[in-house]
């Protein structure tokens, strides 16, 4: 869009050149700013897709903030970063929005080195809290006075880690905002206990009723009444912060304010500023609601919380060829709700992510096997261990990139006790557009070092729903990681049958070199290596490993002796990776004397957002790539 298409259609937008700008509006022109802010959201994600429901939730909330606090000294830090389009727009990068979360564009997350205005990068969940306090400690620490502020959702309220930053910030009594940004939702509908609490919604009205109720009582005792229904209302506050979520942050020390109405900008910004002149921790309950302002995402916020292209008109999703496909989350769900059939102790687990994931059809079919335990990745596990230690078989089904916060857990209390649980890591590998903070390319080296534990990766489809089936029958820990998106389109298998362990196939013969490939690289593997044949006429073989650990050593060894060279693919960073795994069992065999080995995987930095087929690319890991190695290998 020019420049001056921009000023056309959303003028209000186009005049704010900094932040600061906000704070010079009028109440209507804050309104326009507000309506065009959500125009420019929706039509951009209907073109990008990213994280709708969640942005437009928050444009008062955001517009507030910035009326009241200055990014240029003050610090904002957004928990997950998902709801930040609107402080996007505001902060510069309304030139760059059409570019969200494309190669080489902007992400679709706070990064520092994105904008000065981002103070935190961010992805993953709860860490506002604890990074706010580190920032509020340093600024005393320089003799600084600057305000800091973090954004966390209710959703986001479930993981231990913001209790943890919340308990440090009450015990240190630093000056520091955190402004709870409650929807009720989570992706899907919050769970737990504390989410209750915090939607009990006891009104202002329900206590007042309650005071004047308790007041007249009070006043009819005896000469002291009169005092004590003073003394009652002078109380207010705390009386109201017993009835009401303020009791929970006031045990942490915090000043509760709310909970206030989230989309009211002139209340919002009138609190702000009095929150401002507050010393000490102080949490701002405001109560949004998620997709607000535009009528499909207000009605399913599940569906638009990230979304793909839509129809800015209607909301109805875009519609691709591949979309015709099962994605490998599909066909893990439906495999796991067939497997549950016939075992009753399988129990499934999600963090926060039943539709991601995969297991809602589980959580249909068997809710009382079903466990949302809310964002809390370590306690899921570890929750796991303890279904598992009474003879449960829970399959735990968390995104590769949120499964890091579980290592120990994975190691002290699955794995060192030998349990039976699997761990299913769904989006291994390049996520694509949300990029750096969500690739899944570390699951393989924080896995496969761990004693006792089954490590695999399918190449296809029916090769999940085996290696699914496998893992309930295994006596032990398993791993399990497979791909963002849709597999190839392999027939499904009616039955699936139980993989022998350690063993990878032989897929393609050859004798002019190997190439050993993992997962969702081993169907690209055999394309290059057929395009290598019909090019120079070489032939080589293409072994689909299916194991990372233990590997199929023997396999491996008897290739290793037999072809020139062998070519080693991935998709998952190859310090410490499967490529790692396979040239220590070389090198400890003494077999790679004879033998020129390369790998192929996602180098030594972090990967940037753009869609799978981009990245893939750019690593040289899809089939163009292969080929390209395999030109370099054969003499
Ligand atoms: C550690 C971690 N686990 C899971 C996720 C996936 N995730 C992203 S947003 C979200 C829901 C957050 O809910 P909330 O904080 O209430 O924000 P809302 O979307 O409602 O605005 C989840 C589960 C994540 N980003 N980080
Ligand atoms: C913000 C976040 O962490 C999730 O919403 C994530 O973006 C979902 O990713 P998928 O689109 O792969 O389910
Ligand atoms: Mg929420």
């Amino acid at each position: 869009m020019t420049e001056q298409i921009l000023q056309e259609l959303f003028p209000t937008l186009a005049a704010i050149k900094s932040p600061g700008d906000v704070q010079t509006l009028d109440e209507k022109e804050l309104t326009r700013l507000g309506e065009e802010i959500r125009r420019m959201i929706i039509q951009t994600v209907s073109a990008t897709g990213g994280h709708l429901a969640p942005s437009l939730g928050v444009v008062e909330l955001t517009m507030a903030l910035l009326r009241v606090f200055n990014p240029a000294r003050d610090r904002i830090v957004w928990d997950v970063g998902h709801q930040a389009y609107a402080y996007k727009l505001l902060t510069g990068r309304l030139d760059r929005f059409h570019t969200l979360r494309q190669l080489d564009g902007i992400s679709g997350f706070p990064r520092t080195c994105e904008s000065p205005y981002d103070h935190f990068g961010v992805g993953h969940s709860s860490t506002s809290i604890s990074a706010a306090l580190g920032m509020a400690a340093a600024r005393d620490l320089a003799h600084q006075d600057h305000k800091v502020v973090a954004v966390i959702g209710d959703g986001s309220m479930t993981a231990g880690l913001a209790y943890e930053g919340l308990n440090q910030a009450g015990g240190l009594g630093k000056d520091l905002v955190v402004v709870l940004n409650d929807n009720e939702m989570s992706i899907s509908r919050n769970v737990g206990a504390l989410s209750s609490f915090l939607s009990r919604k006891l009104s202002k009205r329900w206590v007042q009723r309650f005071k004047k109720e308790a007041e007249s009582i009070m006043r009819q005792i005896p000469k002291i009444g009169d005092d004590i229904a003073e003394y009652a209302r002078r109380s207010e506050d705390s009386l109201k912060s017993f009835f009401t979520p303020g009791m929970l942050f006031e045990a942490f020390r915090f000043t509760y304010i709310g909970p206030l109405q989230g989309h009211d900008m002139r209340m919002l910004t009138n609190v702000f500023q009095q929150t401002r002149e507050l010393e000490g921790p102080i949490l701002v309950h405001v109560l949004t609601k998620k997709g607000k302002g535009y009528a499909p995402a207000e009605t399913n916020p599940t569906f638009y919380h990230g979304v793909g292209c839509f129809e800015p008109e209607t909301g109805a999703a875009r519609k691709f060829d591949a979309c015709a496909l099962p994605s490998y989350t599909e066909v893990f769900g439906s495999t796991l709700c067939k497997l549950a059939e016939e075992d009753e102790r399988v129990v499934a687990i999600t963090a926060a992510m039943p539709e991601g994931t995969g297991v809602s059809c589980f959580a249909d079919k068997y809710p009382e096997r079903f466990f949302d335990v809310g964002i809390c990745e370590q306690h899921a596990v570890t929750f796991a261990a303890g279904l598992a230690s009474q003879g449960m078989k829970p399959v735990v089904a968390i995104y590769s990139t949120f499964m890091q916060r579980s290592y120990d857990q994975i190691v002290h209390d699955v794995c060192l006790q030998n349990l039976n649980v699997t761990l299913c890591l769904d989006r291994g590998g390049l996520v694509g557009e949300d990029g750096a903070t969500h690739h899944g390319v570390y699951d393989l080296s924080f896995l496969r070092h761990i004693p006792n534990l089954v490590v695999m990766a399918p190449r296809n489809e029916p090769e999940l729903q085996h290696m699914l089936a496998t893992a309930l029958a295994f006596d032990g820990p398993v791993a399990l990681r497979y791909p963002r998106g849709v597999g190839e389109g392999a027939p499904l298998a009616q039955t699936p049958t139980i993989l022998p362990i350690g063993q990878g196939e032989l897929l393609r013969e050859g004798t002019d070199g190997v190439v050993v490939a993992l997962g969702s690289r081993v169907s690209p593997a055999l394309e290059a290596a057929r395009m290598l044949c019909e090019e120079t006429g070489k032939d080589v073989a293409v072994f689909n490993a299916r194991f990372v650990k233990p590997l199929p050593a023997e396999q491996l060894l008897a290739l290793a002796a037999s072809q020139p060279f062998m070519l080693l693919v991935e998709e998952n960073a190859l310090p410490g990776g499967f490529g790692s795994a396979v040239l220590e069992l070389l090198a400890d065999h003494d077999a790679l004397s004879n033998l020129r080995v390369r790998r192929l995987g996602v180098p030594d930095r972090f990967v940037e957002h753009g869609s799978q087929k981009e990245l893939r690319a750019r690593l040289g890991i899809n089939r163009d790539g292969i080929l390209k190695a395999l030109h370099a290998l054969v003499r």
